[in-house]
């Protein structure tokens, strides 16, 4: 199954360049994947990859993707579909655990590669993140099998079975906030059920996905594992109203979703969804013991995903702190997120890296101002008080509002960034009805020793995912996906990646007995 892609002319290359993380290096082209050779758009033209956390530094220039590559790489994912679907389900898993173990003896690369791709910090994001991703390989590779049908007990005389057949073409689109993880959720789950997949990458973080695409090309037949670099709204839309995908797996903002669920609605592919979030984080009096407040405080750190600049759809951005508790609780939260230390995402010291892009800082410096801005508000943390000294990127601290209306804008939109606010509650009923009083419902967590109190309130919150103490527990094999305007379908799990990537077929025979 290995393939070896082949040179063909102007800049495109046998194998891609290398890329230097810090820019020192004279910029190289980075192809994209089609059809197992590494090509140039076939406008012929670039765009340049700048790092976030180091705002003049171009990392290397990209493919300007357009509709007619998109054509391409469909073309060569319709032709590499026939012979990847009908192989025995041993040989998909067979090269995907090759893959796993490959990305594996590569992790440090993609590790440091994301950090520079993306703005988050290498020791607590990008590292662990590209151990996810080989982890996501190695479960979907272990479990090819069970893309699996079943049989009914209708009688010696009749076979009645039904056959979970891949839908042939899959677009994957992806954010830039965690690409890795979001690759490794769709890519191996995508090919293990006997699909093609072409994948399109966030314009602001291309790299780290063009080196994961390096890696399969070695153990994947042409074609089979496509990768297209480009605008969300030239290529991205290209590959949704493509004839020939039968299937699109996007991952970005809630937004977008709505646009790309309406055109593969027109034309019936099937589509999953996985949007923004605005996620509760309700903290009972009884998770701030004096024994226990420590704990919870770096359980919500956590869980707002301070350390990805709070660039998280998971991301636990409305608290909700038991008034009883409501000022000690803050203070301890506020004394542990004052620590991170903020800086260059390649520092094995960082805590949190960059944010991603200036129109990106520039949202978040807005909702800052736009949540500082209303009546009675406290401000615990400002971001806008974090100075980058050498630093040249898109740095911000984080902030804290406490006193924050659940009805503000800083409570209700999602911000994309490291802003956490507070509210207090006093009546299990109110918070609950609070937290679901958002047009959101992606994750959520619930603190609380009292099992019974936090497992309904666990049960009563409108959210696809809900964490009970404790902030960063995702588990390989979960169910994953949100509730109302946070997406449709569920991926990460066999079960959610069966529904996903597969079809049902039912065939009844009539036997001669
Ligand atoms: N639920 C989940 O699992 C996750 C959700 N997210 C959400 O993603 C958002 C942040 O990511 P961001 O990249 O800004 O999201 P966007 O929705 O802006 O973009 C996501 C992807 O869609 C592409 N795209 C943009 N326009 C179109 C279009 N018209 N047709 C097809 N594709 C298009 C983008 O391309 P381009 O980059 O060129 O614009 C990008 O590759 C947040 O809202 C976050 O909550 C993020 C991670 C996980
Ligand atoms: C089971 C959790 C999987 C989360 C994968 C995607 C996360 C995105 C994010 O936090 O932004």
């Amino acid at each position: 199954m290995t393939s070896t892609p082949t040179a063909t002319s102007g800049s495109t290359a046998s194998s891609p360049a290398a890329i230097d993380p810090t820019g020192a290096a004279p910029v190289p082209d980075r192809p994209m994947l089609i059809g197992g050779e590494w090509v140039p758009s076939l406008s012929g033209e670039w765009a340049d990859v700048v790092s976030p956390g180091r705002r003049g530094v171009v990392l290397a220039r990209v493919p300007e993707g357009t509709e007619a590559d998109a054509d391409r790489a469909v073309q060569a994912a319709q032709a590499a579909f026939p012979a990847w679907a009908k192989l025995h389900f041993s040989q998909r898993q067979k090269a995907l655990l090759k893959i796993a173990d490959a990305l594996e003896a590569r992790v440090e690369d993609l590790a440091v590669l994301t950090a520079a791709d993306t703005g988050n910090a290498l020791r607590t994001q990008a590292r662990p993140e590209a151990n996810t991703l080989v982890n996501l390989f190695r479960y979907f590779g272990g479990v090819a099998g069970e893309f699996k049908g079943t049989v009914l007990p209708a009688g010696d005389d009749q076979l009645q079975y039904t056959r979970r057949e891949p839908l042939g073409v899959v677009a994957g689109i992806l954010p830039w906030n965690s690409p890795l993880m979001i690759a490794g959720m769709k890519t191996p789950a995508a090919l293990a059920a006997g699909n093609t997949l072409v994948l399109k990458t966030a314009e602001d973080a291309p790299l780290t996905i063009l080196l994961l695409a390096e890696i399969c090309n070695e153990f994947l037949p042409p074609g089979v594992l496509n990768v297209v670099t480009g605008r969300g709204h030239v290529i991205g839309e290209a590959l949704v109203t493509h004839p020939g995908v039968h299937k699109v797996s996007f991952t970005g903002s809630t937004r977008v979703g709505i646009g790309v669920g309406e055109k593969a609605a027109k034309r019936l592919a099937h589509v999953s969804l996985e949007l923004g979030g605005k996620s509760p984080n309700i903290v009972f009096p009884d998770a701030c013991t004096s024994e226990l407040i420590d704990e919870t405080a770096t359980g919500v750190l956590t869980a707002m995903r301070f350390t990805r600049q709070g660039q998280s759809c998971t991301a636990g951005s409305r608290l909700f702190v038991h008034a009883d508790v409501y000022d000690a609780f803050l203070e301890k939260l506020t004394e542990k997120v004052r620590a991170l230390k903020v800086g260059d995402p390649l520092d094995e010291a960082t805590d949190m890296g960059s944010i991603i892009n200036q129109k990106q800082y520039d949202q978040v410096v807005n909702y800052i101002k736009d949540g500082k801005s209303q009546p009675n508000v406290r401000v615990l943390l400002d971001g806008e008080d974090f100075t980058a000294d050498d630093l040249d990127g898109f740095y911000q601290g984080p902030t804290i509002l406490a006193g924050v209306g659940n009805d503000w804008r800083v409570a209700q939109e999602e911000i994309f960034g490291p802003v956490l606010v507070a509210i207090p509650w006093t009546d299990r009923d109110d918070v609950i009805a609070m937290a679901n009083d958002s047009t959101y419902g992606l994750a959520a967590y619930v603190w609380s020793q009292d099992l019974t109190a936090a497992l309904d309130t666990a049960n009563r919150i409108e959210s696809g995912w809900v964490q009970v103490n404790q902030g960063g527990g995702q588990v390989i094999g979960q169910a994953y996906g949100g509730y109302k305007m946070s997406g449709i379908g569920r991926e990460f799990s066999i079960e959610g990646a069966i529904e996903a990537f597969t079809q049902t077929k039912q065939i009844n025979v009539k036997l001669n007995v």
